[in-house]
């Protein structure tokens, strides 16, 4: 089985104002299926650029990004949006959910466009709440009235109500205490063990020290566990294309 991400010889550059910003640099990185990798490094080093290329929201300047076996860069950008909220789960640091609306609508929110009736929505969002292990006696409270620990319970949920292969986090746990903390991060242990791929942004290195695999990048240069440099031999590439995905939808169930 191919890796769910590969990427090779990636570079990002910006242009700003003071000239080019050379922030990504030729970094290569493959996460098998249901692997847990743990991305970490100094603040500025390139940890967001990078996610933000993995989940498809950036694109590199050069190098080659191939998810699924997809060439992410022969993808227009409706069959990017797919990808975005098909394939990839996103969590962040602030959890990005509506504070004023409940629980379980804000995790039917991603499946809106879908054209899934509504109770088929409601079906999807309350298993993936289950997967979260948020109790079932908040799903109709409003985000506002939740912890920080529920809150991204709520978050990982709406990540999964799509079912994607895999799960992207940003500082997940950067709003909690490290005991809450842990217990979320036990949330990806258990999506891990359904066969998600995760990868995680961290700062923390007991966060790290769970993951599989920990990848270091340091002013823009990723360094992976054990070896000097992250550069691959280069291998031609082809990809699939986007109709050719496995659809792995499990139709949820508890963990
Ligand atoms: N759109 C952009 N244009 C110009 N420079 C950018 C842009 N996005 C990021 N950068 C620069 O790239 C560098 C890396 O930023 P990035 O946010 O990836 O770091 P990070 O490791 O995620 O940091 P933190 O841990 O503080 O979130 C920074 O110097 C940032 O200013």
């Amino acid at each position: 089985m191919p890796p769910v991400i590969d990427i090779r010889h990636i570079h990002r550059v910006f242009e700003t104002e003071a000239g080019m910003a050379h922030i990504l640099h030729n970094i290569s990185l493959t996460v098998a299926q249901g692997e847990f990798v743990a991305i970490t490094g100094p603040s500025g080093s390139g940890k967001s650029t990078l996610m933000n290329i993995l989940g498809c929201l950036d694109t590199p300047t050069a190098g080659t990004y191939l998810l699924e076996g997809l060439n992410v860069a022969q993808l227009d950008d409706e069959e990017l949006a797919e990808v975005r909220s098909e394939r990839i789960g996103f969590v962040f640091q602030s959890f990005n959910l509506l504070s004023r609306m409940t629980v379980l609508d804000n995790v039917m929110l991603p499946l809106v466009y879908t054209g899934y009736a509504h109770g088929h929505r409601e079906e999807r969002a309350v298993s993936a709440l289950a997967q979260a292990g948020l109790p079932v006696d908040h799903y109709d409270h409003k985000i506002g009235e939740l912890s920080g620990g529920q809150m991204q319970r709520v978050a990982i949920a709406r990540a999964l109500v799509n079912d994607p292969a895999i799960i992207l986090a940003d500082e997940p746990t950067g709003n909690l205490d490290s005991a809450t903390g842990q217990m979320v991060l036990e949330s990806f242990h258990a999506l891990q063990r359904t066969g998600k791929t995760i990868v995680l942004i961290t700062h923390d290195p007991h966060i790290a020290a769970e993951a599989d695999r920990i990848v270091t990048i340091r002013d823009g240069r990723l360094f992976h566990e054990g070896s000097a440099d992250g550069s691959l031999p280069g291998t031609a590439v082809s990809g699939r294309t986007l109709s050719d995905l496995p659809h792995t939808r499990s139709e949820g169930g508890s963990l």
